[in-house]
């Protein structure tokens, strides 16, 4: 454990040498960071792509200024979610017509969750398995569907519940990565062990998407919901999406069938007729501008392998485990984040008593991490714009900051 305020020279000069090695460099250009400040709550809020303000300014003056109404149709709007959806489905691995953006994650866990209840049927199946250390939205939203759907809401720790899945299951709802831990859960597994019991899967990938592979349709996932604005740069309060597998498209019951979900909206007619496809999964009329801000931003994905996006992800946080073993004595802080790689996100967390103040400090001194109450400190490596050098700063002043200097 170094003692000493300066850091080994070998982990600045590794830094600069990976940095220089890092096909993704030139990613962090295309957005608005200040070289001051090392941003790492892009697993809160991703940064703001350089080119969406112009953009934005061409929707409104132009597209809601000038053309008004005609822009439903003209600008593209009124087909926006599903158009939207097939930009992220390649992030997701999903095959194009399976995703639709729109409403927030919370309302699209409500739509999945209820939505994989009517797809299981009646014969039995009297259980939905949650993951109990789930985000709080999805096991608030959980409790209801379940009250709602005349299911017992069932809380199984991720680890377990492919041994917990059984003939009266109907549905799991899982994290991909749980939200204070970083820990990735084996959706894989998970998926397998439901279908095998005869349930559906849903899965809330919020911390994974835009950070990692999730091959959504090479692993048979049922339904998937997440979030716009981490990793995938959307904006405060984006829409999100919701993935339903081509093969439930038919059967897909949504619990929220508002019109925009209507096979013919227009005709206004009283009786409810669902659309096929993707559309499917709509409510009511969608939230433009946020969607539009979302559509330019995924601009930066263009050319992106997202497997060289998780090789860096892991390089990034193993070098920041490295940098904070090498710098922070041992003992002031734990480590909540798995080793091993196949069980890590995109985040290191790590807890200390004094979190609170720890946080506040490194954000006073330009290390951007958030606070999960009481003790977690996150910090969130966003491929596309976080470098090595960002990284061992981050743990120099996180080692100082500890230390008391
Ligand atoms: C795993 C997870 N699910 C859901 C949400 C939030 O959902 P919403 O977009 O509805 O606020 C978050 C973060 O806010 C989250 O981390
Ligand atoms: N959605 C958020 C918001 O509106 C305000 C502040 C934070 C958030 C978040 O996204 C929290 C985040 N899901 C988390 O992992 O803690």
């Amino acid at each position: 454990m170094s003692e000493t305020l300066l850091p080994p020279r070998t982990l600045q000069a590794r830094a600069a040498e990976l940095d220089a090695a890092d096909p993704l460099a030139d990613r962090r250009d295309l957005f608005a960071l200040d070289d001051g400040v090392v941003y790492l709550d892009g697993n809160s809020l991703g940064a703001l792509p350089r080119h969406v303000p112009a953009r934005m300014a061409h929707v409104i003056g132009h597209e809601w200024g000038e053309l008004r109404i005609r822009s439903w149709d003209e600008s593209g709007w009124w087909t926006a979610p599903e158009r939207i959806g097939d930009r992220v489905a390649p992030l997701l691995g999903a095959a194009p017509g399976q995703v639709v953006v729109g409403d927030s994650t919370s309302v699209n866990v409500f739509k999945a969750l209820v939505g994989a209840v009517r797809l299981a049927g009646d014969d039995g199946r009297d259980e939905i398995v949650v993951d109990a250390t789930t985000f709080p939205t999805d096991g608030y939203i959980a409790e209801s569907a379940a009250r709602m759907t005349g299911r017992r809401l069932v809380p199984v720790a991720p680890g377990d519940v492919a041994g917990a899945v059984g003939p009266r299951t109907a549905a799991v709802l899982v994290n991909h990565v749980d939200y204070r831990t970083g820990r990735l859960h084996d959706l894989p597994g998970i998926t397998a062990a439901a279908h095998a019991a005869g349930a559906v899967a849903v899965w809330d990938l919020c911390h994974s998407a835009g950070a990692l592979p999730v091959d959504l349709d090479a692993h048979g996932v049922d339904l998937a919901v997440g979030c716009t604005y981490k990793y995938l740069n959307g904006g405060p309060g984006s829409p999100a999406y919701l993935y339903v597998a081509r093969r439930h498209q038919e059967r897909f019951d949504s619990p929220l069938p508002g019109w925009n979900s209507h096979a013919d909206p227009f005709a206004m007619t009283p009786g409810y007729a669902a659309a096929d496809g993707a559309r499917r999964g709509r409510v009511g009329t969608p939230d433009i501008l946020s969607m539009l801000a979302l559509e330019a931003s995924l601009d930066v994905w263009d050319g992106v392998p997202v497997p060289q996006v998780r090789a860096k992800s892991l390089a990034l946080t193993d070098f920041f485990l490295e940098c904070v073993r090498a710098y922070v004595p041992e003992g002031r802080l734990t480590r909540l984040t798995p080793a091993a790689h196949a069980e890590r996100g995109s985040q290191v967390a790590l807890s200390c008593d004094d979190a609170p103040a720890v946080m506040e400090q490194l954000v006073a001194r330009g290390v951007v991490g958030d606070l999960r109450r009481p003790d977690v400190l996150r910090f969130g490596f966003t491929p596309l714009y976080v470098g090595f050098a960002d990284t061992e700063r981050a743990a120099r002043v996180l080692a100082e900051v500890c230390a008391g200097r």
